[in-house]
């Protein structure tokens, strides 16, 4: 059985939910933010900062930010979005057959006033975190409620725990396009991504990646998304992020199931995506 409890992360109220393996994890209800997913042996496997606020004020550095209804700044509102700056509600938890889940949900009505005026359509998002041995599965959900389609993006900002940045590549990205911060396209020729200076890529989908780490290989799905979106802003991109400590950067990658262009969704319509990590 599943133990469901509430909790505080800094003064933001939690949800934990442990399954009867021991793995564990912590969402907060702002943003149905992932703070930590730890396997059953007890290991941290995301990264929060520890400069990051806790509080409301801002979206929380780390864990998983719910990138919605836009990607970064391609669109016309708050840079990815406000679903994790928003308040969503715990809307179903349980576990049974090793799944444990928690259910989150945000709709229009949930909105701070100016993120609905700027944004005025019908939804309904559903995120359902699911624990079964060493995977977590994040099963994402955009309804339409309304009577016209809106345009939307979307993505799971990961980010992970990697001990030590030198010790770390993805595989899988061989031969898979990309474009870079300097907005070049290319293929990647090498079998395994490193990370020697900042990288911010947006890769074409492929449906599996391998995250190497000194400690951890981690096996990423996706489903549903057409992108991975790969971040790690180096050396000088920390420095100017106040939410971030300066060295924090050579603990994390962000890897990121992404829909990364804004797409219509008709009325009526729902859209799904699919995220898997498994550790080995
Ligand atoms: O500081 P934010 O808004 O959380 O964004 C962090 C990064 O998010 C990544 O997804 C983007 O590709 C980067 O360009 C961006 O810097």
């Amino acid at each position: 059985m599943a133990v469901v409890t509430t909790t505080e992360y800094g003064a933001l109220p939690a949800i934990q939910i442990t399954a009867a393996d021991g793995s564990q994890a912590t969402v907060s209800l702002f943003g149905a933010h992932l703070l930590s997913w730890k396997t059953g042996d007890g290991k941290e496997r995301m990264f929060v900062s520890a400069q990051t606020p806790l509080d409301g004020s801002k979206a929380i550095r780390g864990g998983v930010p719910v990138i919605f209804p836009q990607f970064n700044v391609r669109g016309p509102g708050l840079r990815h979005g406000f679903a994790r700056v928003s308040t969503w509600h715990l809307t179903a938890s349980g576990g049974d057959g090793g799944q444990s889940f928690l259910e989150f949900s945000l709709n229009q009505n949930d909105l701070a006033p100016d993120h609905a005026q700027a944004w005025p359509h019908a939804f309904e998002l559903t995120l359902r975190f699911t624990l079964h041995g060493d995977s977590i599965d994040a099963r994402f959900t955009v309804h339409n409620t309304g009577a016209q389609a809106f345009p939307f993006g979307v993505a799971l900002h990961t980010y992970y725990d990697v001990g030590h940045l030198a010790a770390t590549s993805i595989s899988g990205l061989q031969h898979v396009r990309y474009t870079d911060h300097h907005q070049n396209t290319r293929e990647q020729e090498h079998p395994a991504l490193h990370f020697t200076e900042k990288h911010d890529r947006m890769y074409q989908s492929t449906p599996a990646l391998t995250l190497n780490t000194a400690n951890a290989t981690l096996r990423l799905e996706q489903h549903g998304y057409d992108n991975w979106v790969v971040w790690n802003p180096g050396e000088d991109d920390a420095k100017a992020l106040v939410d971030l400590a300066d060295e924090e950067y050579l603990r994390f990658v962000c890897i990121e199931p992404a829909r990364i262009d804004q797409q219509q969704l008709d009325a009526g319509a729902t859209w799904t995506g699919s995220h898997r990590i498994t550790a080995d």
